[in-house]
C-alpha cells in the first residue's frame, strides 16, 4: 500500500482563497477584522511563525498588526500592553507568540488575553468550553488538523486515535477535540512504556513529539492515518518531521508530509478564528470559511 499525502498547503490555500471573499464581504458592512501578533526576542524560528502570520493575514485582507517586543521585555510591559489590545475596538484578535523567554510568567500573560480576543485557544475559559463541548476559539494546529480530516472525509466516529505528545499548543487540545467527534482516543508522552502497543494499535496516529524521524513504518498499524506535526530543523538546514516519511508512506492509508503538510493550516485557522472574532465581536451572523 502506498498512502495518499495530505498537502495542507494546498487545501489552506483553498480555504484562504474563500476567506478572501468573506472578509470582502466584512469589509463592505464597515468591519475590517483586526489580528494583534506579540512577538519577545528574536528566535529565528519564531520570528519566521510571526512573519509569516502577518503576511497571510494581510493577503485575505485582514488589518494586521505585528509588534516586536526586546527579549528584555518585563511582565509588566506585557501585560500592559495585552490590557491596551483587549480595549482596543480595532483588535478583534491577539496572539502572544510562544515560548516566551522565561522570565515571562507564560500563564498568566495567555490568561491576560480577553476570551473574546482569544483566537489563539489557550485561554483556560476557550480550553474549559472544549472541554464541555461548547463553541469556541479552537487552538490553530488542532483546528487545522480537524480541518484536514473533514476536507478528506476521514471519519473519526469510534476510531482509535493515539495522540503522542500533550503539548498544550497540539497534543492536549487534538485529544480533547477528537474526543468530542466520538473518536477513542489514548495520549502518549515521554513516560509511556511499550509505546509500539499503542502506535501499532492506532487507526489514527497524531505524532507531536520534536524528534525528526521517531515514528518510523514499524511503529504503524496498517492502513492507518498518520499525522506528522514535527517541525525539526536538521543539520543540513533542512525541515523534517517526527516520522520517518519513505517507511510510513508504504504503511499508512493517509500521511501528512512536512514540510506543506500541517504547518501551513495552522496559520489559515488563526485567520479563521480572526474573522470569527470579528463577526462575534460586531454581532454578524456566522458561517463556515
Ligand atoms: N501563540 C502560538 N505560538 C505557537 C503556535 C501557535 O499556534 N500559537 N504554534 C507553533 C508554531 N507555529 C505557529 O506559531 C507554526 C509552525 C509551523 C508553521 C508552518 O507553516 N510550517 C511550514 C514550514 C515553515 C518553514 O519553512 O519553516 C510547514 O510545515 O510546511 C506555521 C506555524 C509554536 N508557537
Amino acid at each position: 500500500m502506498s498512502a495518499e499525502i495530505i498537502y495542507g498547503r494546498e487545501l489552506a490555500e483553498d480555504i484562504r482563497e474563500r476567506m478572501t471573499k468573506e472578509v470582502a464581504d466584512l469589509r463592505e458592512l464597515g468591519v475590517v477584522p483586526g489580528l494583534a501578533v506579540v512577538i519577545v526576542g528574536n528566535d529565528p524560528a519564531s520570528l519566521s511563525y510571526v512573519r509569516g502570520k502577518d503576511k497571510a493575514s494581510k493577503k485575505v485582507g485582514l488589518e494586521s498588526n505585528l509588534i516586536e517586543l526586546p527579549e528584555e521585555v518585563s511582565q509588566e510591559e506585557l501585560l500592559d500592553l495585552v490590557d491596551r489590545l483587549n480595549h482596543d475596538s480595532n483588535v478583534h484578535g491577539i496572539l502572544v507568540q510562544l515560548p516566551l523567554p522565561d522570565h515571562i510568567n507564560e500563564d498568566e500573560v495567555i490568561e491576560a488575553i480577553s476570551p473574546s480576543k482569544d483566537v489563539d485557544g489557550f485561554h483556560p475559559v476557550s480550553i474549559g468550553r472544549m472541554m464541555a463541548g461548547k463553541e469556541t476559539f479552537l487552538p490553530c494546529t488542532p483546528l487545522g488538523i480537524l480541518t484536514m480530516f473533514k476536507e478528506k472525509e476521514i471519519s473519526l466516529e469510534g476510531k482509535h486515535v493515539v495522540v503522542l505528545g500533550r503539548s498544550r499548543i497540539v497534543g492536549k487540545p487534538i485529544g480533547q477535540m477528537l474526543l468530542n467527534e466520538n473518536a477513542t482516543v489514548t495520549y502518549c508522552h515521554s513516560r509511556t512504556k511499550n509505546l509500539k502497543d499503542f502506535t501499532q494499535n492506532a487507526d489514527i496516529l497524531i505524532v507531536a513529539v520534536g524528534k525528526p524521524g521517531f515514528i518510523s513504518g514499524d511503529d504503524i498499524k496498517d492502513g492507518a492515518v498518520v499525522i506528522d506535526v514535527g517541525v525539526n530543523r536538521i543539520e543540513d538546514g533542512s525541515l523534517t518531521g517526527d516520522v520517518d516519511f519513505e517507511s510510513a508512506l508504504e504503511k499508512a492509508s493517509y500521511i501528512t508530509p512536512v514540510p506543506r503538510g500541517v504547518g501551513p493550516m495552522t496559520i489559515t485557522m488563526l485567520l479563521h478564528n480572526t474573522i470569527q472574532a470579528a463577526k462575534q465581536l460586531n454581532q454578524i451572523p456566522q458561517r463556515s470559511s
